[in-house]
């Protein structure tokens, strides 16, 4: 049976500060770090084939202290830009909660959740989406065809919109799907591709 498993990379130092991040490079928190340790152990038992991270730091990172576990010493890793979290655009190295002062909670919401509008000089969700699941089918999905097991360490958006597209959200479902930071989803699928089950650990 194939196996898919999604996580959120540990708390970043910008999320720890309440910053929109995006595309700046930041690194775990000491939090953060201690959530990866934390996922490596809710993890234990499974078997990976392969693994994936996006190639920013706190996605490599939390890549990086799950497979130090012995038991995944060995499995192939890889790191794809695609995985990136969603260009937030102008918005990047601001407060959350200064830009809501500024522009109104009601366009923050917009900008931060709504599938189609994008923040400005940012990418919209949809936009977000397509880049990684076109990354997915390219290269993930035939692997679980072949009925391989495959962990995946990326982002609240990019892994929103992996996951609007692998359980066919609505986008006013996905409205209301967050991803907490070390977040893990499991999907378990038969030979053609169908979910038989989705476990949040
Ligand atoms: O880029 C960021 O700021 C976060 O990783 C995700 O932010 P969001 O929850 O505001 O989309």
């Amino acid at each position: 049976m194939a196996l898919l498993v999604l996580v959120r990379h540990g708390e970043s130092t910008a999320n720890l500060a309440n910053i929109f991040t995006g595309w700046l490079d930041v690194a775990l928190s000491p939090a953060g770090e201690a959530e990866a340790h934390t996922v490596a152990e809710k993890l234990r038992g499974f078997r990976f084939d392969a693994a994936y991270s996006s190639t920013q730091i706190r996605a490599e990172r939390t890549l990086d202290i799950i497979v130090a576990r012995p038991a995944w010493a060995t499995i192939p890793v890889h790191h794809a830009e695609a995985l990136r979290e969603r260009m937030y655009g102008d918005l990047q190295g601001l407060n959350k909660t200064e830009v809501a002062l500024k522009y109104g909670q009601a366009q923050v919401d917009e900008w931060r959740r709504s599938y189609t509008v994008a923040p400005p000089g940012g990418e919209s969700l949809q936009q977000t989406q397509a880049r990684a699941v076109k990354f997915y089918e390219a290269e993930i999905a035939p692997q679980l065809r072949a009925g391989h097991s495959i962990l995946v360490v990326a982002h609240g958006n990019t892994l929103r919109g992996l996951r609007m597209y692998l359980e066919h959200l609505t986008p006013d479902q996905v409205m209301h799907l967050e991803i907490l930071t070390a977040g893990i989803c499991v999907y378990r699928f038969d030979e053609q591709l169908r979910i038989l089950e989705i476990q949040n650990l």
